[in-house]
């Protein structure tokens, strides 16, 4: 029994600010903790964060399982891009720490083996390997990474940019890997997260979808036909 048996079945929610928004108005810990207080009210089972300030704030507003990270930068490897990232949220309380497992280049070069051991010398926390494609999902969990998520599909030189979620990745690691598929990464609707169950993910992850009113707003924004001449027209 591990944490992520808590999660099996379940819909894990992303309590972030977005990425490349200095200014976005829900950059704030106390804001991301009522957040996350929101969403486990409303049914999620664990919790993702960025930063030990959301982590902390976020573990003591809530009682499910908190799975960090710590972006550094928004360009190559910037989830917990190193040990000492990982170290930083485990100490905030995080259960499971989100590292960056793509086969690029790390800031600090050091390899992703490297970093797990040096996270399990230092805490106790799991480590879920954020990847881009199906070889660096069997790669970190050969490198001993306790489960796999699908997040950075889509976002690196080797996954091509899609509108909606990687369901095939999704399908690829449940068939390879012996630990915990959780997809993660453009989940909108109810329909995608059916068919992640389906594809043999253990959690799904929705992010921006619930918890970023400055991106929900653009969406909706962007998408309405507005009669000529009027606002944004
Ligand atoms: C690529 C990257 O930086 N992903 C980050 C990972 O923590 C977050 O910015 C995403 O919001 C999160 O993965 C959830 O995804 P979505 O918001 O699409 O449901």
């Amino acid at each position: 029994m591990n944490v992520f048996d808590d999660l099996a079945g379940g819909l894990v929610v992303s309590c972030q600010p977005l990425n490349d928004e200095p200014d976005d108005p829900m950059r704030d810990p106390h804001v991301q903790a009522r957040v996350a207080a929101a969403v486990v009210r409303g049914g999620a089972v664990a919790i993702r964060a960025n930063g030990p300030a959301d982590v902390a704030a976020i573990r003591a507003a809530v009682d499910v399982p908190v799975i960090g990270l710590h972006k550094d930068g928004v360009d190559g490897v910037f989830i917990t891009p190193t040990a000492e990232h990982a170290v930083g949220v485990a100490a905030a309380g995080a259960h499971v720490v989100a590292v960056d497992a793509t086969d690029r280049p790390r800031p600090d070069g050091r390899t992703f083996a490297d970093t797990v051991r040096a996270i399990r010398a230092r805490t106790e926390a799991l480590v879920l390997a954020d990847v881009a494609t199906a070889a660096e999902g069997v790669a970190a969990v050969r490198d001993g990474a306790d489960a796999v998520a699908t997040t950075l599909s889509g976002y690196t030189p080797s996954s091509p940019r899609r509108d909606g979620p990687d369901l095939a990745l999704v399908a690829e690691l449940a068939a390879l890997v012996p630990v915990p598929v959780i997809a993660e990464g453009r989940y909108r609707e109810p329909e995608h997260v059916d068919r992640a169950f389906a594809a043999g993910a253990h959690a799904v992850v929705m992010g921006n979808a619930i918890t970023s009113p400055l991106w929900i707003t653009r969406r909706l924004v962007g998408a309405v036909r507005r009669p000529a001449g009027t606002h944004g027209a």
